[in-house]
This record gives structure tokens, sequence and C-alpha cells, in this order.
């Protein structure tokens, strides 16, 4: 099996890139031979891969940025999954693509199922909304797993930003009013793993699976999560978790509003693909063991 794979330099293309090993030959395509705001030159390099599937792990992910740089997002979120659907249906490849918690308003009080309606507050869940559709569309067979607070070893993410901000500061100010699901780019790699393997044996339906890890917390509990796992490990730590405050989003404005509960229910997941999800703390141990 040839597996292209965009976007492999990133959190979980990197991730990848390791768990797609078993599964098939790995073809890593990141921006310098790939750029997915050229969509002529993404058909033409997808192409010439001669894929048997494709792994979409290439996005524009800079939320905040997002708003004032909307046209750039808007291609790379939006116009190239359906020009990797195009390539993948005329191929007859099945398309692996991943979407965010950020589709959602945050105000259901409950997780949110595939089913329920999206309403993205951000041109960063616009854009991937539309991203999902234009996939969707093409008639490619497609899975797009919907994640959440993606925390991979290395790359930008929230957990590498606290622990950056705990030794350089003797307090820190985090929102306690938002919550979701801490979710390891490892975790979402090994999933997307299995899923192929056991593609062969029984194909699971097109759409859309909420792929996180099982829990929740707010940004504040993360954060002083990841300090207090800091510390454990002998971390030089100015600001322990007693001096992070929890503030409320009010108090922390930013360019892109944020859903304040973009829990994702993942029994179709489960069920579906006979996968087992993991607490968000027992996933990130190793992940962190990684960092630290
Ligand atoms: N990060 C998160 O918290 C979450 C992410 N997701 C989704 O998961 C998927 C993977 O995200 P994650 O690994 O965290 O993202 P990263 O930001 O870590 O990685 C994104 C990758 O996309 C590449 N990329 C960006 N622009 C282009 C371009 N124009 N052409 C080619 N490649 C490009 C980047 O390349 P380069 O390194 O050169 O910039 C990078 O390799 C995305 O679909 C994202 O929307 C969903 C929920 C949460
Ligand atoms: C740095 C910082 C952020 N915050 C707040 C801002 C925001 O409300 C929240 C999260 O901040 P970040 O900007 O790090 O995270 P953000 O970029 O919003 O993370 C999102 O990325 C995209 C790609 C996704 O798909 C989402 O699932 C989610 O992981 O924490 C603080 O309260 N204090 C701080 O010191
Ligand atoms: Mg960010």
């Amino acid at each position: 099996m040839r597996i292209a794979l965009t976007g492999s330099g990133g959190q979980v293309g990197f991730e990848l890139r390791r768990a797609l090993l078993p599964v098939g030959e790995v073809i890593p395509l990141d921006r310098g031979g790939c750029d997915l705001a050229n969509l002529d030159g993404l058909r033409a390099a997808l192409t010439a891969a001669r894929p048997d599937v494709i792994v979409n792990a290439a996005a524009y992910t800079a939320v905040d940025r997002a708003e004032s740089e909307p046209a750039l997002a808007e291609a790379i979120n939006a116009e190239a999954p359906g020009v990797i659907g195009a390539v993948g249906r005329e191929l007859g490849a099945r398309v692996v693509h991943y979407s965010t918690d950020y589709v959602f308003e945050g105000t259901l009080d409950r997780p949110y199922t595939e089913t329920d309606a999206p309403h993205p507050q951000s041109v960063y869940g616009r854009t991937k909304l539309a991203g999902e559709a234009a996939l969707a569309a093409t008639g490619a067979r497609h899975w797009i797993f919907r994640t959440a607070w993606v925390i991979g070893a290395r790359g930008h993410n929230f957990a590498r930003t606290m622990l950056r901000l705990a030794a350089e500061r003797d307090s820190l100010r985090v929102v306690a009013d938002q919550i979701g699901t801490p979710t390891t780019a490892a975790l979402i790699a090994d999933v997307t793993a299995q899923a192929l393997t056991r593609d062969g044996e029984r194909p699971a339906e097109d759409g859309i699976y909420h792929l996180t890890a099982t829990g929740h917390t707010s940004w504040h509990g993360l954060a002083c999560h990841v300090i207090e796992a800091a510390r454990a490990a002998g971390h030089p730590i100015k600001a322990g978790p007693e001096s992070v405050a929890a503030i409320s989003t009010e108090d922390f404005p930013t360019p892109a509003p944020r859903p304040a509960d973009s829990r994702l229910a993942t029994d179709r997941l489960r069920q579906v693909f006979g996968v087992h999800l993991p607490d968000w703390q027992t996933a990130l141990e190793h992940t962190l063991e990684q960092i630290l």
C-alpha cells in the first residue's frame, strides 16, 4: 500500500511517519514539494505519488493569525481538501483528513456528536468546516477525524507554551472557562494506523468520526497538569501550579473566539473501528516524558 502523507513535518504528520510504517510505504510530502496553497502543484504532486491512500495532516493551524490571513487559511484548510479529494476520487485512493472541535460553537453542555450542527466562531473553524464539506463533495472514499487540543512532543502546542512560560515567569494567567479534551498527536496517528489496517478486512463507512482521548479539562487544568509534571521531573520551574491564576475568557482577549465547551463524543469511532481511547492524562504521560 502506498500512502501519500501531506504535512509530514507537523505534530500529527511527524507521528504518522512512525505509526504508518507497518501499514504501507509512506511517501512524505512537505511544504517544499507540495504546497497546499498552490492547488495545481498539489494536484500534480499527489498524482505523481500514485497513492492508494492519501493522509492529509497539513493545515493552517494558527487560530488567531487566521483572523487576519483568511484567504491563506481558506486556500489551505478549505480549498486544498477539495483537490485532495478529487485526486483521491480519480485514483480510487482513500483520503484520511483531520478536522477540529473549533467547528463547534461550544454552547451545548454535552459532548458534541458527529450529527450535531457545527457553528464555527473563527476563521480557522469556518475554513476547516468548509474543508470537510469540500472533501465530502468529491465522492472520494474518505474519513474525517475531528480531533482537539493536539499535543505532540515537538511543534507548536499549548502544553509546550505553558512549560516555556512557567520556566520564564513567576506567574501565569490561564482561562479556566473553556473546556475540551487534550489529545496527543501519537494517539491520533496510532488510531489512524489501526483504522487503515482494519480497513482491508471490513471497510468502514465514509464520513466524520470524532477522535479525542476521553475525559476533559480546562486550559487552566491542562496548564497545571503539565507544569506539575515538569516539576516532578525536576525541571527548573519558576511558576508552579499554585502560581497559575484561573481567569475567565473575558480576561484574556484574543483575536479569534474559542468554544467554551468543545468536548466531542467518540462513540462512533470506538464502535466502527474498535479502538480503545485512553483518558487524556494517561495518553499524555508518554508525550510529556518526551517533552521533558
Ligand atoms: N493543533 C491542534 O491543536 C489541532 C489540530 N487539528 C487538526 O489536526 C491536523 C494536524 O494538525 P497539527 O499536526 O497539530 O498541525 P501543525 O500546525 O503542527 O502542522 C501542520 C502542518 O501543515 C503544514 N502546512 C501548513 N501550511 C502548508 C502549506 N501551505 N503547504 C504544505 N504544508 C503546509 C505545516 O508545514 P510547516 O511545518 O512547513 O509549516 C505542518 O507540517 C490539522 O488538520 C489540524 O487542523 C485539530 C484539532 C486540534
Ligand atoms: C498562552 C495563553 C493562552 N491562554 C488561552 C488562550 C486560549 O483561550 C486558550 C488556548 O490557547 P492557544 O492559542 O494555545 O490554543 P489554540 O491555538 O486555540 O488551540 C487550538 O488549536 C487549534 C489548531 C485547534 O484545532 C484546537 O483544537 C485547539 O487545540 O488559552 C491563556 O489563558 N493564557 C496564556 O498564557
Ligand atoms: Mg495557538
